[in-house]
């Protein structure tokens, strides 16, 4: 089986004077969700198009599923790559039924599973409804429906929860986890960090058009070495009680008379909740924070800001 859907060999891409993205390497691996993050203007639309092979790069090479997606037979390629784009705008005068079904026809794809597609976003009771009339998640929801077309094996998804309310928000990433259960690959940009947290299985974080760190989560922290941040409530009449915590590197900090705020070196998790075991008596709540994405996203930043 082929490990590499794409690939990125040292890519450069140039508008003008500006890098958009410079020696970018890369892989993408079958069946994952890859969280694409970076500051604006960091370069993922970039990434994504030279995916789609809508850009061709400066230098270097791209390969989606074995292929110049910019080549000679990029219109084939591309019927087994979806893609919502940042901004989904459709004709207002049309039904989502009549869109789905042009853009079924442009891929080549039976108007019966195109509608049936419709259903899928939950947007079948809306089908005949001019698209004028949709709202902001509706209009995303159609566009998600048109990415699908064709059971696509590689999704690209440029920002696909920006401006959705919670609840939309919540159906794209059900729609996302049941992608990646379908053995689908999924490529996402966004800005969400703490939403896509739980739903990737990579991160490539791109800084001023270069990769400044691609892994899974799980890697990225072991690198990073994160401390864990703790956050423990006394009980109201043992709050002058508790004793200081100071071993191991662990530093506490007292924010309010019941409240205990602890920084935990990587590694030391274990021997810090036996501590705590020992005091339990005392503590009426305990938040346990790990280092999150978007911490390690500012340690990044600030280590490749240290750098230059
Ligand atoms: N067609 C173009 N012509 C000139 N410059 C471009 C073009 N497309 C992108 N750029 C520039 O390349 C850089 C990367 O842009 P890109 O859209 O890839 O960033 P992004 O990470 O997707 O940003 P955002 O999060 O704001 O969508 C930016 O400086 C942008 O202005």
């Amino acid at each position: 089986m082929n490990q590499t859907i794409a690939r990125f060999d040292d890519v450069t891409m140039r508008f003008a004077q500006i890098s958009a993205l410079q020696n970018v390497s890369a892989t993408l691996a079958p069946g994952k969700v890859v969280a694409l993050v970076g500051h604006n203007g960091a370069g993922k639309t970039t990434f994504l198009k030279l995916l789609l092979g809508l850009l061709r790069p400066t230098s270097g090479s791209v390969a989606v599923l074995g292929a110049d997606p910019a080549g000679r037979n990029a219109s084939i390629l591309r019927r087994r790559i979806g893609f919502l784009p940042e901004t989904v705008t459709f004709h207002g005068a049309m039904t989502g039924r009549e869109l789905i079904c042009f853009f079924a026809g442009l891929k080549g794809v039976a108007a019966a599973a195109a509608v049936e597609l419709l259903s899928q976003v939950n947007l079948e009771d809306a089908g005949s409804r001019r698209v004028g009339t949709y709202s902001k998640g509706m209009r995303q929801r159609l566009g998600m429906a048109q990415a699908l077309l064709g059971d696509p094996e590689l999704l690209l998804l440029d920002e696909p929860t920006s401006g959705l309310d919670p609840h939309s928000r919540h159906r794209m990433y059900e729609t996302i986890d049941a992608l990646r259960a379908q053995g689908k690959t999924v490529v996402a940009s966004t800005h969400a960090l703490a939403e896509i947290e739980s739903h990737a299985d990579e991160v490539i974080l791109i800084h001023g058009g270069r990769v400044l760190a691609a892994g899974t989560l799980t890697e990225l922290r072991g690198a990073a070495a994160l401390p864990t941040m703790a956050k423990v409530r006394l009980r109201h009449d043992a709050a002058h009680s508790m004793p200081c915590i100071d071993a191991n590197g662990i530093e506490m900090s007292r924010p309010a008379p019941d409240r205990l705020d602890f920084r935990i070196p990587a590694g030391h998790l274990p021997s810090f909740l036996d501590i705590l075991a020992t005091s339990r008596s005392w503590i009426e709540d305990i938040e346990i924070e790990p280092p999150t994405l978007d911490r390690l996203y500012q340690h990044l930043l600030a280590q490749a800001e240290e750098d230059q």
